[in-house]
């Protein structure tokens, strides 16, 4: 049963708009649509599922904007909103064209056509956490991690303009007491609560998760991103993971990100990130499937808070802050042209320059390889920061031109299994059913067990396969595989005496047809033919004794009688005529009496030519 998508807006609506100023427009597109995944086997006979929409019938990159509320400090300023929302959404799917905003950029007066940004969802300042959670694709993001996707929520936008906060709520939230139900908590907490639940409501599936931290403010030595050719990706070496059993483990790197995490102060923000932060949870399940095994499947969610990008000017930085703005600026520069590149259809797609910075190797498959990726673009509403603004519209609507193909992995040894078992049982029912079709063995001496494959593999259930070494399970797959193969060819013999016995059924039908044909024929020309009188045979006569002749399909209803004689039988002028031309049925040579065609004289004296176009003349009559 397909799935609906939680990005379905079926909540208040009125969270969503669609805003605009001049030039700059980003409007609400997301449409219910159903979770279209698939499963398919791949050429190497791996199961795999592969995504064919996120949100809509292309996305794989959720785009969402923020839109954060005035600060204390801008309100102080007399800062106004060059964002606002003059009217609200008038049913899901559907987005109204709000008013423009006197910017820098001019006001509607101004004349330019404002340039449209489409975006998956935009909350406005009022929206709550819960919102975000709710509608901004999370929750089917984490699904999509359970069922074995690689996914990624990433924040991106300036300093100050509340990515951290969407992901972990307001500074000092994991203080000495974190509330546990604070409406404060960000999408992480927020996130790792659903994971939880939905693991709750799967007891029958086993999951494993472990979480892992890369947070520059450790005071670890900085690790190493490398390529892994076997897994085709970038890596982090000897990364520490840790494994959580409980919510509280998740919970407990959360808070350990949080207090590490490099923090520093400057115009804009208190509490500004002074590195990009990402937390990854990796999720491995294994569930009983038919036949008693059972497929694992290993999905990851990654959290990446972005350092904000800063114009130094206005967050006056100086000295280390400084200089990690710069480093900031540089990667997400990076990420910037990745971003560029593969969302220019146009552009070959040769050299993405994800080398180019660590954050971009460690987002590559997010951004364009099987992940699956939400974006939420920060922005700020004040009039102070239009720059910064329309500069992360511009990057969040290029993320949503991104294609990437979302594919889950399985476990290959499952996987293969799962498949020859699946054949193995739709050839048994095909044989089965070719056997009964055909009933080829029925009245042999041989048995049915006898005849059937003897390699049926033994029966394994979850558990024991568990504990199958690598050359058991070898032999059990070879098991699967020569019972395949014997069902095969038995497959084959069937569908060959299938074909066999349909080429006797085709002969028989047609000679059974020539014979009908032959009657057909000999009838016509008995019965019909007031030309021709037939004579009666010698069965006929026994019949004639006692049944009345009209009714008598080898006599002639007018033997014997004067052709002249017969009103009703007077043969028509058309018909004389024509047998006159073709010098048939004896005008110009009179009745020789009563013949049969089918009588021992008359067939070797009657050329074969003249008996069909006699039949052709009894036609005629017939067909008036
Ligand atoms: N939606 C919001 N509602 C209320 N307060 C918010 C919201 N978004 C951000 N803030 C507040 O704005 C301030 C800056 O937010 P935050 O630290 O999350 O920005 P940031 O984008 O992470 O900045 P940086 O890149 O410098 O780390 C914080 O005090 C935060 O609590």
């Amino acid at each position: 049963m397909s799935q609906i998508n939680p990005l379905t807006f079926n909540a208040n609506v009125n969270l969503f708009y669609s805003i605009s100023f001049k030039y700059v427009r980003f409007v609400q597109g997301v449409k219910a649509t159903p979770n279209g995944s698939i499963e398919r086997l791949d050429e190497d006979n791996n199961l795999r599922r592969i995504i064919t929409s996120y949100n809509s019938a292309e996305d794989n990159i959720n785009v969402v904007v923020r839109v954060r509320p005035l600060s204390n400090k801008e309100i102080k300023n007399g800062e106004d909103l060059v964002v606002n929302f003059p009217w609200k959404w008038s049913s899901p799917g559907k987005y109204k064209q709000l008013g423009y905003v006197d910017g820098i950029l001019g006001g509607p007066s101004g004349g330019q056509r404002p340039k449209l940004f489409s975006y998956n969802v935009v909350f406005e300042p009022a929206a709550t956490q819960e919102d975000v959670l709710q509608f901004s694709g999370m929750k089917r993001l984490i699904e999509m991690a359970v069922e074995g996707f690689r996914c990624t929520c990433f924040c991106y936008g300036q300093t100050g303009s509340g990515k951290t906060h969407t992901l972990t709520g307001p500074p000092g939230l994991f203080g000495l007491k974190p509330a546990p139900y604070s409406d404060q908590h960000g999408l992480i907490f927020r996130s790792f609560m659903y994971l939880f639940k939905l693991i709750q409501e799967q007891p029958g599936v086993q999951f494993i998760l472990k979480a892992n931290l890369l947070n520059p403010g450790s005071a670890r030595k900085p690790l190493a991103v490398r390529w892994s050719k076997k897994a085709r990706g970038f890596f982090v070496e000897n990364l520490f993971t840790v494994d959580c059993e409980e919510f509280d483990d998740l919970l407990a790197v959360l808070e350990e990100g949080l207090r590490n995490r490099s923090v520093g102060r400057h115009n804009m923000n208190d509490y500004s990130s002074r590195s990009h932060t990402i937390l990854s949870v990796h999720i491995t399940s294994e569930q009983p499937a038919e036949g008693g095994v059972f497929i694992s499947r290993s999905g990851k969610i990654n959290f990446v808070d972005l350092a904000g990008s800063e114009m130094t000017k206005k967050t006056q930085s100086e000295g280390k802050t400084l200089e990690e703005a710069n480093n900031i600026n540089k990667s997400l520069m990076v990420l910037g042209y990745c971003i560029s590149s593969l969302s220019d259809s146009k552009k070959n797609r040769t050299h993405i320059p994800y080398r180019d910075s660590k954050l971009t190797k460690l987002l590559a498959d997010s951004l364009a390889g099987n992940g699956v990726t939400l974006m939420i673009a920060c922005i700020s509403p004040a009039r102070s920061n239009i720059y910064e603004t329309i500069n992360t519209l511009r990057y969040a609507a290029r993320a949503k031109k991104i294609r990437t193909k979302p594919v889950v992995l399985m476990d290959p040894r499952e996987a293969l299994i799962l498949s020859l078992k699946r054949e193995v049982t739709v050839l048994q029912s095909e044989n089965e059913h070719l056997r009964s079709a055909l009933n080829v063995y029925s009245g042999s001496s041989v048995s049915d067990s006898e005849r059937r494959v003897i390699l049926t593999p033994p029966h394994i259930d979850l558990e024991e396969l568990a504990k199958l070494e690598g050359p058991q399970l070898a032999d059990l797959v070879r098991l699967y595989m020569q019972e395949n193969e014997a069902l095969r060819r038995d497959n084959q013999e069937l569908f060959a005496s299938r074909e066999l016995l349909q080429r006797d059924h085709e002969i028989v039908c047609r000679e059974n047809e020539r014979l009908l044909k032959k009657l057909e024929e000999v009838n016509s020309v008995c019965c019909r033919s007031p030309l021709i009188p037939a004579r009666p045979a010698f069965s006929a006569d026994a019949l004639n004794s006692d049944v009345d002749s009209s009714t008598n399909i080898w006599t002639n209803p007018i033997e014997d009688k004067p052709l002249a004689h017969s009103h009703q039988k007077k043969i028509p002028d058309f018909i004389t005529k024509e047998l006159d031309k073709r010098q048939i049925g004896g005008r110009k040579t009179p009745s020789r009496g009563p013949r049969r065609f089918n009588s021992v004289e008359d067939k070797s004296n009657t050329p074969k030519s003249v008996r069909l176009q006699s039949s052709e003349s009894v036609d005629l009559v017939d067909g008036r």
